[in-house]
């Protein structure tokens, strides 16, 4: 240790001790020194808790003193901070957080899907009491996308916010893409990796994304968290022929969060898109994470990182706690929970762009001509097409990309189609990145 600290330790509770929790005592360990420098004083670890007290956690933790009842955390004088690396949107993490914050205990998760439900309430706790919500770790892991957002962006109007937001999901679609390995072998790959939720049916769904997403609109646009209005469609229905088809057309697959925000309201969705091989998405691989703002002075920021993993999501706890040590902390959600507008939802069937729909059908005589006339009958013009027989039955797989056009005449499409028995399954919709 050097002699440069300013402050006596700042003494941190650590609760959850799983990927994450194991990812922050090994870098307060490794790098204490330059964190010390940096934070302008120690930054050590005094008390930790989880369920299992004797699992095998790969890092001593005989240093540290165990709390069986997390509870009794937050009236303790003798913690500064309280990090919480437990997950999950209510049940203990939320009381720890409420406990905490009206305690006057600084807070620091990274745990989205409780802020996406619960921030602004937590938010307007902390507010209350002076003190810091920091969550860095809860979006796109270690890129430092909040306090991008919050601080480097703050001066600009934000129209649009996406990017890749879930790593499990871009790790399971870019090895798909290039080791042509199955879905399931590499979603159980990416569990052992620690990229993934407890449930990872999260991750996989979309709904972990769509935590994020939440976050990120908020902080973009100063509007109010509403995740009950994020549209969410995840990545168990995109085939390993919708990958080949996307190549095959010039595109790649990628789970995108996007929202806008507008005079038509607020629009939020995650979804497969068809991302062009030109733009920087396409060649975000593995468990990376980006996210692309457009503000109205800066233009087009990319932020790029690893998304997941308990290097990188240390990385951004830690960070939070150098700004706690430092006393520079704000608003959560970059302004007073008051401050924050009420937007309504847009409608996504006005939206304009362009699609890609796959079907697989029987081969017969008449398929095609009957699926081009429901797309003639909704509006919809096509772009390109292609038609693949399969080797080993007498199925056929089309893809389609359309013109741009409105969403509500894509959906349309759809249900001209529902019911016919020439689909063997339902069709995929995926919309293409502009
Ligand atoms: N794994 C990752 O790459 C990332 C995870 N996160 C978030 O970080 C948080 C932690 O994630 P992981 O470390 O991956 O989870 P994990 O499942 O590896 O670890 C969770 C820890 O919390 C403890 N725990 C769970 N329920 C508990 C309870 N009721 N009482 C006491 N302890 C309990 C477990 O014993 C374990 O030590 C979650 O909110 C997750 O969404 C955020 C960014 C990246
Ligand atoms: N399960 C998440 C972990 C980080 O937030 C992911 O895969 O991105
Ligand atoms: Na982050």
């Amino acid at each position: 240790m050097t002699n440069l600290h300013r402050h006596a330790p700042l003494r941190v509770a650590l609760v959850g001790l799983g990927t994450v929790g194991g990812g922050v005592i090994r870098l307060l360990q490794t790098n204490a020194d330059l964190i010390a420098r940096r934070a302008g004083c120690p930054i050590q670890i005094v008390a930790i808790s989880a369920r299992d007290r004797n699992k095998d956690r790969g890092v001593d933790l005989s240093p540290f003193e165990w709390v069986d009842d997390m509870t009794t955390l937050p009236g303790r004088e003798d913690i500064d901070v309280v990090v919480e690396l437990i997950g999950g949107a209510d049940g203990p993490a939320l009381t720890l957080a409420r406990q905490c914050l009206s305690a006057g205990k600084p807070f620091v998760t990274a745990n989205k899907a409780m802020l996406a439900h619960h921030g602004l309430d937590l938010a307007a706790l902390a507010e209350k009491a002076g003190i810091a919500l920091k969550y860095e770790a809860a979006v796109a892991g270690g890129i430092p996308v909040i306090k991008g957002m919050r601080e480097g962006a703050a001066a600009n109007e934000i129209s649009r916010v996406y990017g890749i937001l879930n790593g499990t999901c871009n790790y399971i679609l870019t090895t798909m893409e290039k080791e042509g390995r199955g879905f399931d072998d590499v979603l159980k790959e990416a569990q052992e990796l620690g990229f993934a939720e407890a449930d990872p049916s999260f991750d996989i769904d979309g709904v972990d994304a769509a935590h994020k997403l939440t976050i990120l609109a908020s902080l973009a646009f100063g509007t109010e968290l509403d995740f009950d209005n994020v549209a969410v469609t995840g990545i168990r229905h995109v085939l390993a022929e919708d990958i080949a088809e996307a190549a095959a057309l010039g595109y790649r697959i990628r789970l995108v969060g996007m929202a806008e925000n507008g005079p038509e309201g607020l629009f939020q969705r995650v979804h497969p898109m068809l991302v062009p091989l030109d733009h920087p998405l396409a060649h975000v691989d593995g468990s990376l994470n980006a996210v692309v703002a457009e503000g109205n002075f800066v233009g087009r920021l990319f932020f790029q990182g690893r998304g997941a993993g308990d290097g990188p999501t240390a990385s951004a706890v830690v960070a939070d706690l150098i700004d706690v040590a430092r006393d520079e902390y704000g608003d959560a959600f970059a302004m007073p929970v008051a401050a924050l507008a009420q937007q309504p939802p847009a409608d996504a069937g006005a939206r304009v762009g362009r699609a890609y729909l796959r079907f697989k059908v029987q081969d017969r005589p008449g398929v095609l001509a009957e699926i081009a006339a429901a797309t003639r009958d909704a509006g919809v013009s096509i772009e390109s097409m292609i038609q693949r027989g399969a080797s080993h039955d007498d199925s056929v797989l089309m893809a389609i990309v359309t013109h741009a056009g409105e969403e509500s005449c894509v959906l349309n499409t759809l249900e001209r189609l529902a019911g016919s028995d020439s689909l063997l399954q339902a069709p995929m919709v995926m919309h293409i990145l502009d």
